[in-house]
């Protein structure tokens, strides 16, 4: 496959193979957004914005070139019998809304009830970074994560909530500062069960 022909976004609704510009033609772009902004795309202190701004983007969506499988194909089984509820709270993650490209800014709360192994916890705020890193809603991220731990640590329960504030809801439009959007998903024992699904909300203090 060439360098630049890569399926971007393949886990999104399409699988058509998008050719992924070279550096040159996304810098190319960033220059005419400084021209449409109304600036000089040519005066000193905006020469060499093309480039950061590209090298931004790489950091911004890596998501495209990361894979959760990979993140959570390492579990351990040697942990005295644990079975419980396993939940990291406040991860922070920053996204970008794939309507205005602007960030989305949170933390998510992530449990599961382990059934056969459990995953090293760095990997939980690894797998929210593959998705977050994308242009995103909220709800698919929240969807994604849950989906991904389902098939990869097939656990007994998933549950997953963010809570973010959009900048695009903040900065622009509506201008509702400080509103923050909640989406959560339950899968498994957490959907069956009030009681698991109240203890998870507990544990992160929604309770
Ligand atoms: N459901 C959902 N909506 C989002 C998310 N991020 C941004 N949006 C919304 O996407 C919508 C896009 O609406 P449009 O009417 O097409 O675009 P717009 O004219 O820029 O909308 P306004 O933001 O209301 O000015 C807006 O209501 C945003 O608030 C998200 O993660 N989930
Ligand atoms: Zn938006």
């Amino acid at each position: 496959m060439d360098a630049h022909t890569k399926p971007v976004g393949a886990v999104l609704a399409s699988t058509t193979e998008i050719r992924r510009p070279s550096r040159e033609e996304a810098e190319a772009a960033v220059r005419t957004l400084l021209a449409w902004a109304g600036d000089d795309p040519g005066r000193e202190g905006l020469l060499e914005t093309p480039g950061r701004v590209t090298r931004a983007y790489g950091e911004f969506f890596a998501g495209y070139d990361q894979d959760a499988g990979t993140v959570l194909s390492k579990t351990f089984k040697d942990v005295g019998g644990y079975d419980d509820i396993v939940l990291v709270r406040d991860i922070p993650f920053n996204s970008h809304c794939e309507h205005h490209m602007v960030p989305f800014v949170g933390k998510a709360h992530i449990a599961y009830l382990p059934h056969d192994g459990v995953v090293g916890l760095s990997k939980l705020a690894r797998l929210v970074e593959v998705y977050a890193r994308r242009l995103q809603t909220q709800e698919n991220l929240t969807a994604q994560i849950v989906d991904a731990i389902n098939e990869h640590l097939n656990p007994r329960g998933a549950a997953v909530m963010l809570e973010a504030e959009h900048m695009c809801m903040s900065m622009r439009g509506v201008r509702a500062h400080g509103a923050s959007t909640i989406t959560h998903r339950f899968t498994g024992v957490f959907a069956e069960d009030r009681v698991e699904q109240d203890r998870f909300l507990a544990m992160i203090g929604k309770r």
